[in-house]
């Protein structure tokens, strides 16, 4: 299937509003799984306490009306000073906090020369697939990880 990239311009529905408030929907955090030549961006929370130290996925909560993509693009941009394309999704939803809330990581890929700055985590680093384990992710994190792994792998250059 032939991977479409899009930098928030609406491609998704938004979520939040008003729908569905009889049943309350899981409050969805969205992670991007930044690609270049077959080494994904890793990033160390800074905080809170609980969670500093371990590795995630640049992303953040969606806001109210905001689409997936476009929280993607506004938490690349806070966190970490770039631009970015969102392509397909990676890896499971994975339901955290007793199932308040659910993780969805997106492969995307840099836009022009944009370098990440660690803005808001303590540390950044590119993982090659076989340096994926190296880090200790978040948990919601670990089977995204196990799926993205034959995605790097494919686009792995060398
Ligand atoms: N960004 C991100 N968050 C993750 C991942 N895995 C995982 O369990 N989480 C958790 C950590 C946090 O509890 C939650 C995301 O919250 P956050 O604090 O990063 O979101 P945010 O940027 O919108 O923060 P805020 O405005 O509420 O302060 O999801 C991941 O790969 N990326």
């Amino acid at each position: 299937m032939q991977t479409e990239w899009a930098s928030g311009n609406g491609r998704d529905e938004p979520t939040g509003g008003f729908a569905g408030q009889g049943r309350r929907e899981p409050k969805v955090v969205v992670g991007a799984a930044i690609i270049v030549a077959g080494r994904v961006l890793a990033c160390a929370r800074s905080s809170p306490p609980e969670t500093a130290g371990r590795w995630e996925f640049p992303g953040g909560k969606v806001e109210p009306g905001e689409t997936e993509v476009a929280a993607l693009v506004r938490e690349c941009a806070e966190e970490l000073g770039i631009r970015v394309e969102v392509g397909d999704r990676v890896g499971p939803d994975v339901r955290m906090g007793h199932g308040r809330s659910v993780l969805k990581v997106y492969a995307a890929r840099l836009v022009g020369e944009d370098q990440p700055q660690p803005l808001e985590h303590s540390e950044l680093r590119w993982l090659r697939p076989e340096e994926l384990d190296s880090v200790p992710w978040l948990p919601a994190d670990v089977p995204v990880v196990a799926a993205l792994r034959p995605v790097l792998a494919a686009t792995d250059p060398s």
